[in-house]
């Protein structure tokens, strides 16, 4: 797919970590290459979810054709509805006469970093704090080379070109802010778009990002997630883990902001945020709240409207979101992880059990449990459900549909026709090319 990028691209994000590479699959270890190619890749298609509360899907999608056509003209790409996901929109990537393979030699060189370097290749600008180094006398309009700094050794203002075997071209921007106004002020650092994107190596429009309180920017997976949950209206909803708050606003979307959802989350500052974002949905209550502790096993049950705050008694909800805090391997294209020790890798398991210790209970009979990561390692994925199954006979598991990713994957003792009710989003069995990530669905028995 990416064979017209004839100079250095990653074929793993964990370069020079093979240890680490190893335990994301343990037990499919076959897989494990194309899943780490894969993950360096960009996804080609970008997708929107429309709040239908204020805005129609079709209006959302003109102010999309709009920008698009200002920007490509006639060659601007497609967007689309896919079936049973209506409020979710997708772009197409550009004509691949439009995207950029090569740099070209007569223009200067700017570099960012790896964060900021997949940011752009999925249709962002560049902002300021993202610029590394910019060549001397670069002046504004003027058109650059932009690369990533693989190895983080590239020094923030440098002024001679950055030479690594591991820098990575990624595309060409205009330049809007030159040298003194990026580097000269370290008391008041630079904002704002620095460099605007051309074209990019991944042939993913570069937009910027277009979210407003009617239509948000969001992985195709995290919507299907809670399209998985199913949530309907009247009912109460736990969100466990729920800053920033996308999938709470889906949520309260789906059930047309009629019913109760309560979104907690331990981060007091991401909590203050999601507040912010989310205070015209009337459904949603959200609480700093540590969700290893939301079980309030003592508590007689009560008619919901008599608790309005953590810890809750058994049996409160309807439905609940586990969108568990993971090692986040998912993200795409992963130019280089952040993640450097396997003890942060094995982290995670243990804090996923806990919340499914406390929400199983929360949980009424009959109600319905959706555990879901951002990631792809098979600890937090296969063996999390292998685990819940066995610790909780209550939990039934069920089909996670609408299905748009591939089974989960195989593991000893754990029957086929089980990973085949999973979603896993790699680099095999989905219908969309977008990022990792993984779903399960349960029913608690009556
Ligand atoms: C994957 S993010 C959630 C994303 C969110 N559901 C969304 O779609 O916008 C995981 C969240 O879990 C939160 N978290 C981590 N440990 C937690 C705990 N013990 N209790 C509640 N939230 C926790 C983190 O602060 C983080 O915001």
């Amino acid at each position: 797919m990416y064979d017209h990028i004839l100079m250095f691209y990653p074929k793993t994000p964990l370069l020079g970590k093979p240890l680490l590479e190893a335990d994301i699959l343990k037990v499919n270890s076959d897989a494990l290459a194309p899943l780490l190619e894969w993950l360096c890749l960009t996804p080609k298609v970008t997708t929107y979810r429309v709040n239908t509360l204020r805005c129609s899907v079709d209006a959302f999608r003109k102010k999309i054709e709009e920008k698009l056509a200002a920007r490509y003209g006639v060659k601007s790409p497609r967007v689309y509805c896919l079936p049973n996901i209506p409020e979710m929109l997708c772009i197409d990537p550009l004509d691949s006469r439009l995207t950029k393979a090569h740099a070209d030699s007569k223009l200067k060189e700017i570099m960012v970093d790896s964060s900021c370097g997949a940011a752009l290749l999925r249709g962002a600008h560049i902002y300021a704090p993202g610029v590394l180094a910019m060549e001397c006398n670069t002046e504004r309009e003027e058109l650059v080379n932009v690369y990533a700094d693989l190895d983080g050794k590239c020094k923030r203002g440098a002024v001679k070109r950055y030479e690594s075997p591991h820098k990575v071209f990624l595309g060409t921007g205009k330049v809007l802010m030159q040298r003194y106004q990026l580097f000269n002020n370290a008391d008041k650092p630079a904002t704002g778009v620095a460099v605007e994107m051309q074209s990019t190596v991944s042939g993913v429009p570069s937009l910027g990002d277009l979210s407003s309180e009617d239509g948000l920017l969001q992985n195709l997976p995290s919507i299907v997630c809670v399209r998985v949950l199913d949530p309907q209206p009247g009912e109460r909803i736990l969100d466990m883990c729920a800053a920033p708050g996308n999938k709470t606003s889906h949520i309260a979307e789906l059930i047309g902001d009629g019913g109760s959802v309560v979104a907690l989350d331990n981060s007091a500052s991401r909590v203050r945020s999601m507040l912010l974002k989310l205070k015209h949905y009337k459904s949603i209550t959200a609480h700093v709240f540590d969700s290893t502790k939301a079980l309030a096993p003592e508590a007689p049950s009560a008619p919901f409207g008599e608790f309005t705050a953590p810890p809750f008694p058994c049996a409160s909800f309807d439905r609940i979101l586990i969108d568990a805090p993971c090692s986040g391997l998912g993200n795409r294209p992963q130019l280089s992880c952040s993640i450097k020790q396997a003890k942060v890798l094995s982290s995670y398991p243990n804090i996923q059990r806990r919340l499914f210790e406390q929400a199983v209970p929360l949980l009424r009979p009959g109600g319905i449990l959706v555990y879901s990561t951002c990631t792809v390692t098979e600890d937090e994925c296969e063996c999390i459900v292998a685990w819940a199954l066995k610790k909780f006979p209550e939990l039934h598991l069920t089909d996670a549909t609408p299905r748009w990713g591939g089974s989960g994957l195989p593991l000893p003792g754990f029957a086929t026709c089980k990973s085949r009710l999973l979603q896993r989003f790699g680099p095999t069995g989905a219908n969309a090319d977008t990022v990792g990530f993984f779903i399960a669905k349960f029913h608690k028995k009556l």
